[in-house]
């Protein structure tokens, strides 16, 4: 069956009992067992809720997986990850990629001895140059946040195999929808289910999906040892945001190659960064690799300064001034003061993030009432 068809239907057969069509939320904490030393599944919701499970059930199955984990954030998430590293390794990474995880990678674990390199993932040999002796890890995220770097995923994954290197992709940006990063080579996909999987900016939400039975266990060890596991709602919601994903991510997509054409033909744009514009590096690899979608993210910069730029995004009134992104409602934001202010100034700018530099989250609006929202707010620094 189809992607779409299937997200209608995974973890969603009517119970045997009420012939429900939707499944429960259990609330529970705990879950008497039959006599001592003797297990039903569920034991502690720590350790596995009904509701949660339907959705990593779900997630993993749309991600080609073996087997899925739900966190209370993200960033728990990716954490969990590095918790399989440790002391003396180290990782290769991006270099456009979310501040949050930019902070988690240069202000928490490298306190653990891991050490860590960013590199343009988009330029192969700069990956293989990165790698050292000690190096386990290559995270990768596609399309990057807030750049929009595409990075071939299966080159990648090619790479790192033949160095003995585990492979992560952060898809939160692609959503399972256009890219199955599993599919392709690599080892991990994780997506903060905040944005696209949950699709409405009312759940915070972790994901990592696996395609090796041994990573998985050791994955769950962590998650169950550590904790960040996520709740009972959050995971409803997030598995009921499955359901039309791909409705959502076609649509947004098709808003944003319009807004990303309005806005590279504008005076005051000085340029504009979309996979779907030709002149996009990573324009071909895009193509090929999302399915021929090219997301609902668009990032430009605009001719003159940072107040330029804040100008702009206090002057929408359609799009929302907000950090995050992936919901119905479109978000507009300033990386540079906002979503990558966790950047050193210097690493921001050593990584191309400018302080014109303007994010965009494409919802579901029609795009007519986005495109004018827009052409009011350039009016203002015209
Ligand atoms: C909040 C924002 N990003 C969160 C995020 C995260 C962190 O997810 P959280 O659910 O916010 O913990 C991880 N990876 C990517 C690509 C992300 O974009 C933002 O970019 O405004």
């Amino acid at each position: 069956m189809k992607f779409r068809t299937r997200a209608i239907h995974l973890g969603f057969d009517p119970d045997p009992q009420t012939g429900a069509v939707v499944p429960p939320i259990h609330l529970a904490t705990t879950f008497a067992q039959p006599a001592a030393g003797e297990w039903r599944e569920f034991d502690y919701s720590r350790s596995g809720n009904p509701t949660r499970k339907a959705f990593e059930n779900a997630i993993a199955a749309l991600e080609s997986g073996v087997g899925g984990l739900a966190f209370a954030s993200g960033m728990a998430a990716i954490h969990c990850v590095t918790q399989l590293l440790q002391a003396g390794d180290h990782i290769v990474t991006g270099q456009d990629i979310y501040g949050g995880t930019f902070r988690l990678f240069h202000k928490i674990i490298n306190r653990a001895g891991i050490s860590v390199t960013m590199v343009p993932t988009n330029d192969l040999d700069a990956v293989e140059k990165a790698f050292q002796p000690n190096t386990r890890l290559l995270w990768l995220e596609s399309p990057g946040n807030p750049l929009l770097t595409i990075t071939d995923i299966v080159a990648c994954a090619e790479i790192a195999h033949r160095h003995g290197v585990l492979v992560g992709v952060d898809s939160t940006f692609a959503t399972p929808a256009l890219t199955r990063p599993l599919e392709l080579g690599a080892d991990i996909v994780m997506h903060s289910a905040t944005k696209y999987l949950g699709g409405h900016s009312d759940v915070l939400g972790g994901v990592l999906v696996v395609r090796d039975p041994e990573l998985y266990q050791r994955l769950y060890f962590i998650q169950n040892a550590t904790g960040a596991v996520m709740g009972p709602w959050e995971s409803y919601l997030c598995h009921r945001g499955l359901r039309t994903l791909e409705l959502r991510i076609r649509e947004q997509c098709r808003s944003a190659m319009a807004i990303a054409q309005f806005l590279a033909g504008h005076p005051a744009v000085r340029r504009v960064y979309y996979p779907g514009l030709p002149d996009h590096p990573g324009h071909e690899i895009a193509a090929r690799q999302m399915s021929g979608y090219f997301g609902a993210m668009v990032s430009f910069e605009v001719h003159g300064d940072i107040g330029t730029a804040r100008k702009v995004v206090n002057s929408t009134r359609l799009f929302h001034l907000a950090v995050s992104l992936g919901a119905v409602e479109s978000l507009i934001e300033q990386p540079a003061l906002m979503s990558h202010a966790s950047y050193d100034p210097e690493a921001r700018r050593a990584h191309g993030i400018s302080d014109t530099l303007i994010r965009l989250s494409i919802g579901l609006e029609d795009p007519e009432d986005l495109i004018a929202d827009l052409q009011q707010a350039l009016a203002q620094v015209a």
